[in-house]
């Protein structure tokens, strides 16, 4: 366990507000491929992961490596443009740093977006899921970003994660995917937390099938942890953009077909989620700074 203190994360928090007048209140975390979330934000600040003090460097390709600040539809948001994985060697703490920095920025809302693969038969590549529930396995086995000493200022020893999904917001974005004309490829489900860096054997694929899992990834449970312990409402979707290794005959999973079906969805998904934002409702009551 390698945690940090209350003092690191406001540095970095500190800093940000020193270079930049944006003060949001929502954050989006993309996903790989899923950088062009970013590129809707109007009257961008941006900031290279090696130029924030404390911040970790984004390792995988599909992954910039940017924090972008801007407006999007009245509101103010900021957006990891690369996030941090279990497997590129980092701790959990390292990896949910950001989480923590965006509560003290005052961001009230968390989006989280992942490229993830299928076990559900109904979910074919391109579609959109909306993360109703996860199964975090690392958590499972106390590989939890939650580990070590609590921080009461950020939240309780032992945080409920029941309904971390927000249901409201589900359904706003199941509502606007119809009046977007892309129901037809939203469907809910629950995304399972594996470590990687290595997609799934075919026997861990029809497990995780048998346990219920609808989509499966390598990041998202532990920001969506931490986000939850510190207040932070969540909504989070997976981008299906392949189907898991069931047979030996399936086709094999790899990075780059990942990366493409980002790209072919960017639209979408870039829609999806400025309505989203431009709908939400925020409440204003965060007073963990300004
Ligand atoms: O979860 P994101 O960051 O979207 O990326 C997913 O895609 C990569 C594998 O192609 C893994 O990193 C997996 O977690
Ligand atoms: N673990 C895992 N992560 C992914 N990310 C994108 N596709 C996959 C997949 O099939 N398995």
């Amino acid at each position: 366990v390698h945690n940090k203190c209350h003092d690191e994360y406001q540095k970095t928090a500190d800093w940000l507000m020193s270079q930049t007048k944006h003060r949001p209140q929502v954050a989006i975390i993309c996903g790989s491929g899923l950088g062009m979330l970013a590129d809707a934000l109007k009257c961008q600040d941006s900031f290279a992961y090696s130029d924030i003090p404390g911040f970790p460097q984004s390792t995988v390709q599909g992954h910039a490596g940017r924090l972008v600040f801007g407006e999007l539809k009245g509101k103010s948001c900021v957006c990891m443009q690369g996030r941090f994985h279990m497997y590129e060697g980092h701790s959990l703490c390292k990896t949910t740093f950001p989480v923590r920095v965006f509560k003290l920025l005052g961001v009230e809302t968390l989006i989280v977006t992942n490229a993830a693969g299928s076990l559900a038969d109904g979910l074919q590549p391109g579609d959109i899921m909306i993360i109703k529930d996860h199964v975090n396995f690392p958590g499972l086995v106390g590989l939890n970003p939650l580990c070590g000493p609590n921080d009461d200022k950020f939240g309780p020893r032992f945080p409920a994660m029941s309904g971390c999904y927000d249901k409201g917001l589900r359904r706003l974005a199941m509502e606007i995917g119809k009046q977007l004309g892309v129901a037809g490829v939203m469907q809910e489900g629950v995304y399972a937390m594996v470590g990687g860096p290595n997609f799934e054997t075919i026997a861990e694929a029809r497990l995780l099938h048998r346990l219920g899992v609808d989509a499966v990834g390598m990041s998202t449970a532990p920001e969506v942890v931490v986000a939850t312990h510190c207040g932070l409402r969540v909504f989070g979707l997976s981008l299906i953009t392949n189907k898991c290794c069931t047979h030996i005959d399936s086709d094999s999973v790899n990075h780059e077909g990942v990366l493409e079906v980002g790209r072919l969805r960017s639209h979408t998904l870039q829609q999806l989620v400025t309505e989203l934002i431009s709908r939400m409702e925020i409440n204003n009551n965060n007073t963990s700074n300004n």
